[in-house]
């Protein structure tokens, strides 16, 4: 690997590049902003019940790892569509792979969610009278 000189002014860039990749996300993938409200809903719904640190930690970290396989499941999509633009099942096993990923994170964050949010709630319309 040959030496470069560091550089703020690349590094930035780095930054913009990055940022770019967030509108393109935010402009053409529905399941993107699915999963933002989701994001927005649980953190409502974390500050309703009053989480403790610990499990802002687990929220965090589980909203985060399903926006990350969301955008890792994109960036495979589009490279496959470049690779090859006809049908072929090699395709397909590549894309359903990278899907399996972000199903994978999916059900990580709900089984989180449920941990922390269902003896919360339990309780809470144990409270009010609900149950
Ligand atoms: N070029 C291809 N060859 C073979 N199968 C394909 C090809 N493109 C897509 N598929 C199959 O169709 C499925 C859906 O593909 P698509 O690219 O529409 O992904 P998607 O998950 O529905 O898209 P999005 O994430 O944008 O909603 C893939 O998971 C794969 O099984």
């Amino acid at each position: 690997m040959t030496k470069t000189k560091f550089s703020l002014k690349k590094r930035l860039h780095s930054f913009r590049y990055a940022f770019n990749g967030l509108r393109i996300i935010w402009r053409e993938e529905h399941n993107f902003k699915v999963h933002l409200l989701a994001m927005v809903l649980t953190t409502a719904l974390s500050l309703l019940l009053q989480i403790n640190a610990y499990e802002w930690l687990a929220v965090i970290l589980a909203i985060g790892f399903v926006l990350v396989g969301e955008l890792l499941n994109t960036a495979m999509e589009n490279l496959a569509d470049f690779v090859c633009a006809e049908t072929d099942p090699r395709i397909k096993r590549i894309k359903d792979l990278a899907a399996a990923a972000v199903l994978l994170s999916s059900i990580t964050a709900l089984i989180v969610g449920a941990i922390i949010f269902v003896p919360k709630l339990y309780t809470l319309f144990l409270r009010i009278d609900l149950l």
